[in-house]
């Protein structure tokens, strides 16, 4: 086989509770994933050395070297492999870059589902896991697809049952969030209030609320502590949840680090009006609708 393709989701994160900075400069989480039908596509043709190409949405702010994370999803794969492969990677992106729904952490997992294929490795999922944990937090997950609970840096995985199928509405901002500036400004507007942290803990109400398939249910649950953070940094997202509520929101937060703000919808109808009104209140950059839990990196 000389040419590979595989489809890829964003993620939004339902529940992100974010316990004290840790002696290695991470957080312990408790970081529940939801993987949404928003697909990056990632082609890997064999090649003698190692090379990037992005097209797409934001295309310009992803690097096309070696500090592209699906590059060094490659290079990290043929050196587990011990041999020194080649391939040529193009990247069709539709995940907002810097957006905080883990788009470079998409392509670094389809890279090695991808390469895992053309090199004809058949490595277990289980090695490729190991390896998407040294590439990044949310790596694993990117991987693994569906619904999940991550703990420690978010790369310990639990799948969660789901019962049901959610709709989204994305808000996109112009720009991006530096995700380690948000977690040091986290950080920063916690030590101002003088409060200790407590440990991170899962919310057993969102969890029967996703066994269950209750969208009401669960719009009342969605947290992120990486919040205040992200609009700390960046004022006008306050707007932007504000206006996803007056338009009937289930339930509204930004999408991990940001800015990227995600709306619960009732039904795919609801998704498509609210998408409609939030796009007529000119809160966002561009709108997007999607729905969730899907599979992870899916070869096409
Ligand atoms: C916040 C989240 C929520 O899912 O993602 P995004 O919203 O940015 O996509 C993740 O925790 C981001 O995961 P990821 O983007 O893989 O982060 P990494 O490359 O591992 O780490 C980047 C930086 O984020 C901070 N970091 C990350 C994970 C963690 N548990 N604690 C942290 O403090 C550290 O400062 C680290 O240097
Ligand atoms: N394949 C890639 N796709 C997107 N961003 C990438 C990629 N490789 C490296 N990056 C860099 O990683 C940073 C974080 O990107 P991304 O994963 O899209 O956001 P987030 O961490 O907010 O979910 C970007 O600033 C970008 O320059």
């Amino acid at each position: 086989m000389n040419s590979v393709t595989v489809r890829v989701p964003a993620k939004v994160n339902l529940q992100l509770a974010v316990g004290p900075l840790r002696d290695d400069g991470y957080h312990d989480l408790v970081n529940v994933f939801h993987a949404v039908s928003v697909f990056d596509e990632v082609t890997a043709v064999a090649e003698t050395g190692m090379s990037v190409r992005v097209e797409g949405e934001s295309a310009d702010q992803v690097p096309e070297d070696g500090d592209n994370l699906a590059i060094r999803a490659a290079v990290a794969l043929a050196r587990h492999a011990g041999r020194s492969y080649g391939v040529s990677l193009a990247i069709r992106k539709a995940i907002p870059v810097a957006g905080g729904m883990a788009g470079g952490s998409a392509d670094a997992a389809a890279a090695l589902v991808a390469c895992n294929e053309l090199w004809g490795l058949g490595l277990p999922t289980e090695d490729l896991m190991e390896i998407a944990a040294d590439l990044g937090s949310d790596v694993p997950f990117a991987l693994l697809g569906g619904t999940a609970v991550g703990t420690g840096r978010g790369e310990r995985l639990t799948p969660v049952e789901v019962g049901g199928t959610f709709h989204w509405v994305f808000a996109l901002a112009d720009g991006g969030l530096s995700t380690a500036t948000v977690y040091g400004e986290c950080d920063r507007v916690r030590e101002a209030d003088g409060q200790g942290v407590p440990l991170p803990r899962t919310s057993e109400a969102l969890l029967a609320a996703l066994r269950a398939g209750d969208a009401r249910a669960l719009g009342a649950e969605l947290s992120n502590d990486l919040q205040p953070a992200a609009l700390s940094l960046r004022e006008s997202l306050g707007r932007t949840l504000q206006a996803g509520r007056a338009c009937g929101a289930l339930g509204g937060l930004v999408s991990g680090s940001g800015p990227t703000c995600a709306f619960l919808a009732e039904s795919e109808a609801h998704a498509t009006e609210l998408a409609a009104s939030l796009k007529e209140a000119g809160v966002a950059r561009d709108v997007l609708t999607a729905y969730g839990p899907v599979p992870g990196p899916t070869v096409v």
